[in-house]
């Protein structure tokens, strides 16, 4: 039991992430019993530093430039006492004070051990330095000190953590203006080898980097970026969620022993264990029928390959049975390479709709909507699924199949819907589906605040929302609360013409085979889907032999689990192979 109630601990510190109102209180009862945290923290930022320096051979404490960018919170304080750590063992470090204030003994405790201090702003009160020094010398102590930390080997960024309240402000913003960034991260290739070529000053953040949004994932002003990101006591969601956990570089979680058992995570990450639960496995005495039957209502005249991919998907994916409905030339085309689908209505446990069905032109007249027969298909099922506050009428709805719509139909949702309906736009998607709903967004506010908008979009439609990219979002209702899920198990090589097909064939088929649990509980529609967006990413991942991926676990500080050495982001695939792939995936799982 307590085995267990220890791998659980691990996979809750690995994978789930808490907002700061839930980390600070796993953490009172802690400080109640006295237990020094802060030392802790400031222990394991100062191992990792000295490792970091001794993975690059820098072992002359003397030429090796420590600078700590200290605030005036506990953050700081942390950072302080690495420092003072790092200057006892000999090390040159020295402290830049960007606020007005400096954790006291933690200052105290740098001194002692030999740290230098600069202080930046003409107003702060630090005991033993003085200020009220000129506008002129600030300016001066300001740029010589951005000077300094440019020629510094290792920079603790301990400026902000968890107590920080929107963009970065005063002193702390001029440093990250000058030397982090604003705007997207560096793109990187996402394997772990490539995360950190030698180069200084190497960035540490302590907690997280200073400047993004610790619990939407938003990089709201300048920030700065880390190489490595210690965390304490547990995962936050800036850590998952795009962009801001691009900055975070990588992450090593240090376990404080919080009672992560007892607090809703505010996201989650994907495993494979996870997924797993998503499969429906074969029982003896299963017929076609009680495997599940996907109906697909997909591709049209124009794209007919859309359909070719989403039903082939389906039908690798545990099902039983694959229907079609579509153009003629789509159902050829499915037929020379699916022969087992069969084309037209009939029963069905789950519908996937909309892939590879034209968007409606924004500006087509009246008599020109809904011409397509796929639209019109499209139009009248979801019909089906719109929640009017009837309550006879809604009670219908929460009775039909789950069903995911995708691309073209998702134009064509009513606004309301049951949380049976999983919606799977793309970023440009989303920022379309939310203008209509009178949220006005472009895709590059989506990409800015995906966490925001897969929410949004959650709420005000009543579905499950899963939001493409290289970390996808899945949110859901999850009895009255919203749920938020990440899967960023998928290579870059994914994002391939077709793979979102692929994915709507592969997410309506585990809704087929969990039907049943579905109208038992709706709320398991997220579990679903975020499922559905793991076995695609690792279905691509084993079709391009690829270990590159959006999201990589964070090391577990003191555990000794390196990374494996990888060395390839793998081969070019096309969204044909994803689909080839799948059944290995399904294999692994079971
Ligand atoms: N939880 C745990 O278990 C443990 C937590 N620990 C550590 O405590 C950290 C939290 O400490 P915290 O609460 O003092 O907040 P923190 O992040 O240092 O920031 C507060 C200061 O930042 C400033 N500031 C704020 N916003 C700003 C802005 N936009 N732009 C510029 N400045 C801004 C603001 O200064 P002001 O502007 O008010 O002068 C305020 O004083 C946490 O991240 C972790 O490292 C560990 O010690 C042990 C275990
Ligand atoms: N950088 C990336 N890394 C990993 N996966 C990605 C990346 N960009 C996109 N993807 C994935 O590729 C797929 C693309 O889907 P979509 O845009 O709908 O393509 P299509 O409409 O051509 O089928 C999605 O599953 C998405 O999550």
């Amino acid at each position: 039991m307590a085995l267990e109630h220890a791998s659980e601990h691990i996979q809750a510190l690995l994978y789930s992430a808490y907002s700061t109102n839930s980390v600070r209180a796993m953490e009172q009862p802690l400080l109640e019993r006295d237990v020094p945290l802060m030392r802790m923290a400031a222990s394991a930022t100062a191992n990792v530093v000295l490792h970091t320096l001794q993975e690059n051979g820098w072992d002359n404490e003397r030429s090796t430039r420590i600078v700590v960018l200290a605030g005036a919170g506990d953050n700081g304080g942390d950072g302080l006492y690495a420092g003072a750590f790092l200057a006892a063992r000999g090390y040159d470090v020295t402290a830049i004070a960007v606020g007005k204030r400096l954790h006291n003994g933690a200052l105290d405790a740098l001194c002692e051990a030999g740290g230098k201090v600069l202080v930046l702003d003409p107003y702060a009160q630090i005991p033993g330095y003085s200020s009220g020094f000129s506008a002129g010398e600030a300016g001066e102590r300001l740029q010589s000190a951005i000077e300094y930390v440019r020629h510094a080997t290792v920079v603790l960024d301990a400026m902000t953590g968890i107590g920080v309240t929107g963009s970065l402000h005063g002193i702390a913003q001029a440093m990250a203006t000058a030397l982090g960034r604003s705007g997207m991260p560096d793109s990187g290739l996402a394997i772990p080898d490539d995360q950190i070529v030698p180069h200084t000053p190497i960035t540490i953040a302590v907690d997280m980097p200073s400047g993004i949004g610790v619990n939407d994932g938003t990089l709201p002003g300048p920030y700065i970026p880390a190489d490595i990101t210690i965390m304490f006591g547990a995962m936050k969601p800036c850590a998952m969620l795009p962009p801001a956990c691009y900055a975070c570089g990588k992450i090593c979680i240090v376990d404080f022993d919080f009672d992560l058992m007892e607090m809703e995570p505010a996201v989650e990450m994907v495993t494979a264990g996870f997924a797993s639960e998503a499969i429906r496995p074969c029982r003896v005495e299963d017929a076609k029928y009680s495997r599940g039957v996907l109906g697909l209502v997909t591709g049209s005249q124009e794209y007919p390959g859309a359909a070719v991919l989403s039903t082939c998907a389906a039908a690798r994916s545990n099902i039983g049975m694959v229907r079609y409905v579509g153009p003629q030339r789509a159902q050829d085309l499915i037929l020379h390479k699916l022969p087992e689908a069969v084309m037209g209505k009939g029963h069905v446990q789950a519908w996937a709709v909309g892939s590879g069905v034209p968007v409606e032109q924004d500006d087509a007249d009246m008599n020109e909507l809904h011409e397509d027969i796929q639209q019109r298909t499209i139009t009248a099922l979801l019909q089906h699924y719109a929640r009017t506050g009837n309550e006879d009428q809604d009670a219908r709805a929460e009775a039909m199949p789950p069903i995911v719509v995708d691309a073209g139909a998702l134009d064509l949702l009513p606004n309301h819907v049951t949380a049976q309906v999983v919606l799977t736009p793309h970023a440009g998607e989303l920022a379309r589906l939310l203008t209509r709903l009178g949220h006005a967004m472009s895709p590059e506010e989506v990409f800015a605040r995906p966490w925001h908008c897969v929410r949004l979009a959650a709420q005000e439609t009543g579905a499950t929302v899963l939001l493409k990219g290289a970390v996808t979002l899945v949110a859901g209702n999850d009895g009255g609360t919203l749920r938020v899920l990440a899967a960023g198990r998928a290579p870059a090589s994914l994002a391939t013409a077709g793979a979102g097909d692929v994915l709507t064939g592969l997410l309506g088929a585990l809704l087929a085979q969990q039907s049943e649990q579905v109208h038992a509980d709706a709320a398991c529609m997220p579990e679903i889907a975020a499922s559905a967006a793991y076995m695609h990413g690792r279905a691509a991942a084993l079709a391009s032999g690829s270990d590159q991926r959006g999201w990589h676990r964070p090391m577990l500080y003191h555990a000794h689990d390196e990374y494996p050495v990888v060395e390839t982001v793998g081969r070019p695939i096309v969204a044909g192979d994803v689909v080839e792939a799948i059944p290995a995936v399904f294999e692994a799982l079971q």
